[in-house]
């Protein structure tokens, strides 16, 4: 890709063999990475040189307390054009009405229940990554940095001199259909379905649409950053490897042009006029970064003899809450494997959970529910509430042969959160929720043959 191809003129640091900049992305997880797209831009060995190469300005995004532990301690040194306080000028408020945050609880709303959504449609309307958001669910609280909110992204139109941050939270982007550009101010991350992308709290960023029109899922997290979970008895590989996570090479660009920059900060929205784009860091080093990651390298262990397992063990990622294994959120994937358990019923169980399940689908059929659970849609199992396989889900299951099957072309994932999750009007009144949704365990009949005397 040539220089004129990149988002409104953006300079990238070429790679390592010289060949297309748009490989830009360097492989690892938490890495401390250091990446410079003007050569000597990036000072070595100290982080404050009194003087900067390229009339630079040093500036740390810390992402974590200064004092958080060594493995935890997050932050990130850039050499940029401006300093960011150059980048926001006085805040008014604005309206984005459908970017809800918790704690949004609706007197005339119930989010006891099990509830599933068909996709939400595509529409003419134009649409930005900001104003095209809509929330689903909330949990916690935003201001306490507890919880977390799930959104529903429709994009049909590329933000243009406009740039966003959210002071509040580090979103996961899980796209469903279309393809989008974050030319962040670290670097320009490409995303397609199957892949994922985290952006992290307080870094800025343009999104366009590269492939349109645009559909997806956002988990926003307003606790601790999302980390790899511990393998535990699994040892050093499989599950999500560190190598697979791409974060991009510096990009940046040296452009005046009248700009808008929208900040969420406590569940609020602002926006700040500027006449030139804050995208300008032409070199930075550090371990706070944004990152993507291909689900199609995620490698699934599971049961290989008997029984279903918690569905744990195909966490991708997991944000810690503060009380150990209780997650604030848990991103979990169902994507292909093989079933071979024998002598089992192979879907997931019957259950109730403390957790709160948001899930998502990607592609294909998710084996508890083989009708109704459409790529695009959503289901939503609230803390404590029964779900499991419907009735045609356990038929199958409770008859098929025990021989290995396949389960193939199907990506779904789950956020599992430790909070309930409250329902946005939203969901509850404009998504296109199905009512009989709870009807597909209807027709489950009794099936007990153990009356006294009968035996
Ligand atoms: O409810 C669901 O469909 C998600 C889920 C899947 C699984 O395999 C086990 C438990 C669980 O909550
Ligand atoms: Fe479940």
């Amino acid at each position: 890709m040539t220089i004129d191809a990149l988002p409104q003129g953006m300079i990238r640091a070429a790679s390592k063999n010289g060949t297309d900049a748009h490989e830009g992305y360097m492989p690892g997880f938490g890495n401390d990475f250091e990446t410079e797209a003007l050569p000597g831009a990036l000072p070595q060995g100290q982080n404050s040189p009194q003087k900067v190469n390229y009339g630079l300005y040093a500036e740390q995004l810390s992402g974590t307390a200064f004092t958080a532990p060594r493995g935890q301690n997050e932050r990130t040194w850039c050499y940029r054009i401006r300093p960011s306080v150059k980048h926001v000028g006085r805040f008014s408020k604005i309206d984005v009405p459908y970017w809800k945050s918790a704690p949004h609880v609706l007197p005339d709303v119930i989010s006891l229940g099990q509830y599933r959504w068909d996709p939400v449609p595509h529409t003419e309307e134009k649409l930005t990554w900001i104003t095209g958001m809509r929330t689903m669910t909330t949990a916690g609280d935003v201001n306490t940095q507890v919880g977390m909110a799930s959104h529903i992204y429709l994009v049909t139109e590329s933000m243009r001199d406009e740039y966003f941050y959210s002071a509040d939270s580090e979103l996961l982007v899980v796209p469903q259909e279309g393809r989008l550009r974050f030319a962040t101010e670290l670097g320009i991350i490409d995303l397609e379905p199957r892949e994922i992308a985290i952006i992290p709290r307080g870094l800025v960023y343009r999104v366009e649409l590269l492939d349109g029109p645009a559909r997806g899922f956002v988990c926003e997290n307003y606790g601790q950053k999302f980390d790899l979970p511990g393998r535990g008895p699994i040892g050093a590989n499989c599950l999500a490897n560190p190598r697979d996570f791409k974060c991009p090479v510096a990009a940046f660009e040296d452009r005046e042009a009248r700009s808008r920059v929208v900040i969420k900060w406590c569940g609020q929205f602002h926006e700040s006029y500027i006449d030139h784009s804050p995208l300008d860091i032409v070199a930075w080093h550090g371990n706070y970064c944004a990152y993507k990651y291909d689900l199609r390298t995620y490698s699934p262990v599971g049961a290989i003899l008997f029984d279903h397992p918690d569905p744990s063990i195909f966490t991708v990622l997991t944000a810690p809450s503060g009380q150990e294994g209780t997650a604030n959120i848990d991103f979990v994937l169902f994507r292909e494997r093989w079933m071979v358990a024998e002598h089992s019923f192979r879907p997931p169980w019957y259950h109730k959970n403390i957790m709160s399940e948001m899930m998502g689908n990607i592609a294909g059929i998710y084996d508890a529910k083989p009708e109704g659970f459409i790529p695009g849609g959503t289901s939503l199992h609230n803390m404590m509430l029964p779900h499991g396989p419907d009735r045609d889900a356990f038929e199958h299951g409770s008859t098929e042969k025990m021989a290995p099957v396949k389960q193939d072309n199907t990506m779904q994932f789950m956020f599992e959160t430790r909070f309930p999750q409250q329902l946005t009007e939203f969901a509850a009144n404009e998504a296109p929720l199905q009512d009989n949704y709870a009807d597909c365990w209807d027709s489950l009949e009794k099936k007990f043959d153990g009356a006294p005397g009968e035996k």
